[in-house]
């Protein structure tokens, strides 16, 4: 077979999975990369808060609460003891909602060892200091390398084996490009891949921790216009200019653009926009039909980190100097009273822009007042 001079030659080399995996979180990402990670030969500690909710893992292979209805391989270790988990893991998968990092990354820090790599797997970013998780994680875990695990992956579909790809990203160091197969990349990507989870290799964790943050945010806004009324050519829109935000912000924090287009960019924000099986979407749909926040799915508390990440990452954009109009119409609308009519018929009617950014062109939008009320009272 000729190869194409254009591409690099590729050497082909086996990593060896981790030994040990310990993650942290047993919710229904957690228990998906637990049986992951298991299925993938390693030996696995989850850890959890509750007890009873963690006994049936061991003794029946399920988690009632989270993924009722998915098998779980035999062999994945339920505790809630964090020493005990930690205890002899060559690799850590943090899997609780980001708003939680911060406080399970303390409770860890006295029983991680030294050198041991931890991926982040939730998609957020941190309201209060406007950091991203790998670098909460640092703050609380000391040195060692960070990574980022993540793509478009509904927990019950990975878990109940469908095909599903993701990305783990670290950053290569010298050393890792002299020994790529060795990398904590490298080795993750072995340890939770099986004949249907296929995982693809970075080196930008900044990339792909902005795209999981972003695309929750857009998701919620695809969900607003959805549960509104209107369809394909609106959702086609707000996909196509969340990814061109989530581009921008991803570059100004040191970001590739090229990730952006990758699993954790294009590919989660398009699973999150098209399926109400997204909770981001699913919240956005039932504001756009007109549910007060209380009484979104029935009351119960739901875990929606693009709530959160609305503020948190319109701040941080606001830090770099990015306009982000899709997630500010977003934060408008969730955290300072917004109607959502007017902020999306004020987003339809923002000025003209050029496509893409560095064509720098700002145009009055011919659209009058009186035409804006009128959109934004067919949304309403
Ligand atoms: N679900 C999915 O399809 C995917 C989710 N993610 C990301 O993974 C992260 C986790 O979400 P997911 O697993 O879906 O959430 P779930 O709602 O399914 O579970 C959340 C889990 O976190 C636990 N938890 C919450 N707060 C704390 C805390 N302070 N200390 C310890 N444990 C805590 C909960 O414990 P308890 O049960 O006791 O309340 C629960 O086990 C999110 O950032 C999400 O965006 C990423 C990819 C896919
Ligand atoms: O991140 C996810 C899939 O990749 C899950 O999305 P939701 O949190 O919107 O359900």
């Amino acid at each position: 077979m000729t190869r194409n001079k254009t591409q690099p030659a590729q050497l082909t080399m086996r990593a060896k999975p981790y030994e040990k995996v310990a993650v942290l979180g047993a919710g229904s990402w957690g228990t998906a990369l637990a049986a992951l990670a298991r299925r993938a030969g390693c030996r696995v500690a989850l850890w959890g808060r509750d007890a009873e909710a963690l006994a049936p893992i061991a003794t029946r292979q399920r988690n009632l609460r989270h993924l009722p209805d998915v098998p779980l391989p035999a062999g994945i270790e339920p505790t809630t003891d964090i020493a005990e988990a930690l205890d002899g893991a060559s690799a850590v998968l943090l899997v609780v909602p980001s708003r939680a990092v911060r406080g399970v990354c303390a409770a860890a820090a006295p029983h991680i060892g030294a050198d041991v790599p931890v991926a982040l797997c939730a998609k957020g970013v941190e309201p209060e200091s406007g950091l991203m998780m790998t670098q909460v994680a640092e703050e609380e875990l000391g040195p060692r390398p960070y990574g980022v695990l993540s793509g478009p992956t509904f927990a019950r579909e990975a878990a109940l084996g469908h095909p599903t790809a993701a990305t783990v990203a670290f950053p290569f160091t010298h050393v890792d490009r002299l020994n790529p197969a060795a990398s904590p990349a490298a080795r993750l990507a072995v340890s939770v891949s099986t004949e249907s989870f296929r995982a693809y290799i970075s080196d930008d964790p900044v990339g792909v921790e902005i795209g999981g943050a972003v695309k929750n945010v857009i998701a919620i806004a695809c969900g607003m216009m959805t549960g509104a009324g209107f369809a394909e050519n609106t959702r086609a829109a707000l996909i196509t200019r969340g990814l061109d935000e989530m581009k921008a912000l991803a570059e100004a924090l040191g970001g590739r653009r090229e990730t952006v287009t990758g699993l954790a960019g294009i590919g989660d924000l398009s699973l999150s926009c098209s399926s109400p099986t997204s909770r981001n979407m699913s919240l956005g749909m039932q504001l756009g039909q007109g549910l007060a926040r209380n009484a979104c799915f029935d009351g119960r508390p739901v875990v929606v980190e693009g709530e959160g990440n609305a503020l948190s990452v319109t701040d941080l954009a606001h830090r770099v100097r990015v306009p982000m109009p899709i997630c500010e119409t977003v934060r408008a609308i969730l955290h300072e009273g917004a109607d959502l009519g007017t902020a999306f018929a004020r987003l339809w009617a923002s000025p003209i822009e050029g496509e893409p950014r560095s064509l720098a062109i700002l145009l009055d939008h011919p659209a009058d007042a009186d035409a804006v009320t009128g959109l934004a009272r067919r949304i309403a």
